[in-house]
């Protein structure tokens, strides 16, 4: 049996093993929907699959008639017969190749518009979503599951067809030939291959606890190379070197013991099923011999028993893939049945009337999904007017990020308000909501194209002239012409082939580019040399004007001209004012701050 993806009866991972239920056959039915674009196809493929299948069910009897023309029983020639043989032989050819055409055309199709509408679900689930599955998780939905749905649709439903009409269409021949001999080959060959299946299993069982060794063992070459620097410095080659070993040994005991057992197997099947067959011809002969059946009608008989053979034992393995198919259609429906945040299916909301950009938080309390007994806010009021700046600083976890992450709507809120120019945030088109802002991160993550590309990001159809005048007011122009592709220079993976202040700057020249009424600056907390400085907070300054601006500031010198500072701790605003107020504050959480950094940079500076 062709089986793509796994091997034939592989053992199922206990996540797939789905009980069927008339539920669950029925919600992996809705699947189906997929298929209906394609319905046209399908059907094709179902006719000439029944087409084939009668067509390889000619054989048998065919091969019985050419005997029958030998031994001189027949009112045919032996050309004729061989001729409607050639005949069958290209139309069961012509049938394959359609059955097979038609099955791609459904499948693959169908398959691409799954995955179309699992990738699109995923990328519009609320971040609380995402927060709960971990990626790889999500990535194998789209393709392991994915591909698990595409094999019944390319081979297991043909095989099934197959093994059911081999199975009703053989044992009608067989009956018709002699019942005698039908109920003694009955009675023999599918037990054999049911003990062969049930002993197969187990063999497989053992073959995979050799694989998972192997595997096992592979993680510890793995893990170590990719630590190489901590082995060696530990000097812990020769503890490696012995843990690999053990890991082989115990695989290679595991692999011997498998081979006991399969050896034992093979001998099983050859001698039971050639067994099985003498016993049949023998009976058979006994049968031609006395006259009851003809030999034409035994070889037949044979041939269909090998038929039925094959077919059941394809039915053991039949089960298994259905239980795979509910449990990955589960899966897939799981995802597809959430509430996405974003409606792709309508066009993009063109930016509404622009908005000023009043910021205003009003006693807003949070805790976040995944954690839910542990209020990160509890009650947090602050505004920005329109154009103004605010900087939210606090120790680490003090709540600072979580501000503005329930601002960009990432987080349903617990308690309380955050408006807008008035207008409370849930009820802004969430699209719309977050084409007002934009977010210069702390640690800028590029995608692997080009520059261009990168700084496109914040508005896919500006101009090329847009895109040069954004790299410039970013202060990022100059290093990028002295570049020699300039705009087209590839930033590798996660921009690893620029400097952090590069990175940065073309990050603000995203943001220029999409020109936001409102903005948020997550400082980073590593300082560039004070060149690149100087170029990031020119940069910054450029992107800033006539924006409301939320800083999360993780170094104070950056943030003293800011309009309002507001100091967070254990997510309550501790102080607020302006730089000049706070620090005025006798023993102020801001004026200690301020002071032990001044302290750091001293201490720094003095060699301490
Ligand atoms: N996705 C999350 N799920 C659960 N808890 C979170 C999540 N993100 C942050 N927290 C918790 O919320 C609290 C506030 O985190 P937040 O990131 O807002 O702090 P911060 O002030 O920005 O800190 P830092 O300066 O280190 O970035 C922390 O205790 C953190 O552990």
């Amino acid at each position: 049996m062709a089986k793509r993806g796994r091997n034939f009866g592989e053992e199922t991972p206990e996540e797939d093993k789905k009980k069927i239920t008339g539920d669950s056959l029925k919600r992996t039915l809705r699947m189906f929907r997929f298929v209906r674009p394609y319905r046209t196809q399908f059907v094709l493929m179902c006719v000439f699959l029944a087409l084939s299948t009668a067509s390889t069910l000619v054989f048998p009897a065919l091969i019985g008639q050419v005997t029958k023309v030998i031994e001189g029983k027949s009112p045919f020639t032996l050309n004729q017969v061989i001729g409607l043989f050639g005949g069958v032989l290209v139309l069961q050819a012509i049938f394959s190749f359609f059955r097979i055409y038609f099955s791609a055309q459904v499948s693959e199709r169908a398959m691409a518009d799954v995955r179309r509408a699992v990738y699109a679900k995923i990328i519009t689930l609320p971040i609380p979503f995402m927060e709960k599955r971990r990626v790889g998780e999500l990535t194998s939905r789209l393709s392991a599951d994915v591909s698990q749905l595409q094999d019944v649709l390319s081979i297991t439903l043909a095989e099934f067809f197959r093994q059911i009409a081999t199975l009703l269409g053989g044992t009608a021949f067989i009956l018709y030939v002699s019942w005698k001999l039908t109920l003694f080959m009955l009675g023999t060959f599918p037990v054999i291959v049911v003990a062969a299946i049930v002993f197969g299993r187990f063999i497989r069982k053992l073959s995979k606890e050799s694989q998972d060794q192997l595997a096992a063992a592979s993680v510890i070459v793995e893990e170590t190379l990719q630590s190489i620097n901590v082995v060696k410095a530990f000097t812990n080659e020769r503890f490696e070197i012995g843990r690999y070993s053990g890991a082989l040994v115990k695989m290679v005991n595991t692999a011997l013991r498998t081979a006991k057992f399969r050896g034992l197997f093979v001998s099983f099947v050859i001698t039971t099923m050639f067994g099985a067959i003498m016993a049949i011809v023998w009976y058979g002969g006994n049968l031609v011999q006395s006259k009851e059946i003809a030999f034409a009608d035994l070889l037949s008989f044979i041939f269909y028993t090998a038929f039925i053979g094959g077919s059941v034992a394809g039915m053991g393995d039949m089960y298994a893939q259905i239980q795979r198919t509910i449990g990955a259609s589960e899966r897939i429906l799981d995802i597809l049945d959430e509430e996405s945040e974003v409606d792709v299916e309508q066009p993009q909301p063109v930016l509404a009337a622009p908005i000023t950009g009043d910021v205003a938080f009003a006693d807003v309390t949070f805790s976040y999904p995944a954690r839910p007994d542990v209020e990160v806010l509890k009650g947090i009021s602050l505004r920005v007017d329109s154009g103004k700046k605010i900087a939210l600083v606090g120790q680490s976890g003090a709540g600072k990020s979580t501000i503005v992450q329930l601002l960009m709507r990432y987080y349903p809120l617990a308690g309380g308000q955050i408006t807008i120019d008035g207008r409370p945030i849930n009820t802004i088109d969430v699209t719309t909501l977050r084409q007002h802002i934009a977010v210069v991160p702390q640690e800028v993550m590029l995608f692997g194209g080009t520059i261009e590309e990168n700084i496109r990001y914040g508005k896919p159809n500006a101009t090329e002239t847009d895109v040069r005048d954004a790299a410039r007011r970013a202060n990022a122009l100059g290093f990028i012409e002295s570049f020699p592709e300039g705009m087209q220079t590839i930033v590798g993976e996660r921009g690893v082939k620029l400097s952090g202040g590069q990175r940065q700057r073309i990050a603000i020249a995203r943001a220029i580019l999409k020109d936001p009424a409102i903005l948020i600056l997550d400082e980073a907390t590593s300082s560039l040399d004070a060149e690149s400085e100087r170029l990031v907070q020119e940069a910054l300054n450029e992107l800033m004007q006539n924006r409301t601006t939320l800083i999360i500031a993780h170094r104070l010198a950056t943030i003293r001209s800011v309009d309002q500072i507001y100091v967070l701790r254990d997510g309550l605003i501790a102080e607020q004012g302006t730089h000049d107020q706070l620090t005025n504050v006798p023993d102020g959480l801001y004026a200690n701050l301020v002071k032990l950094q001044f302290e750091n940079v001293n201490n720094v500076i003095n060699g301490h």
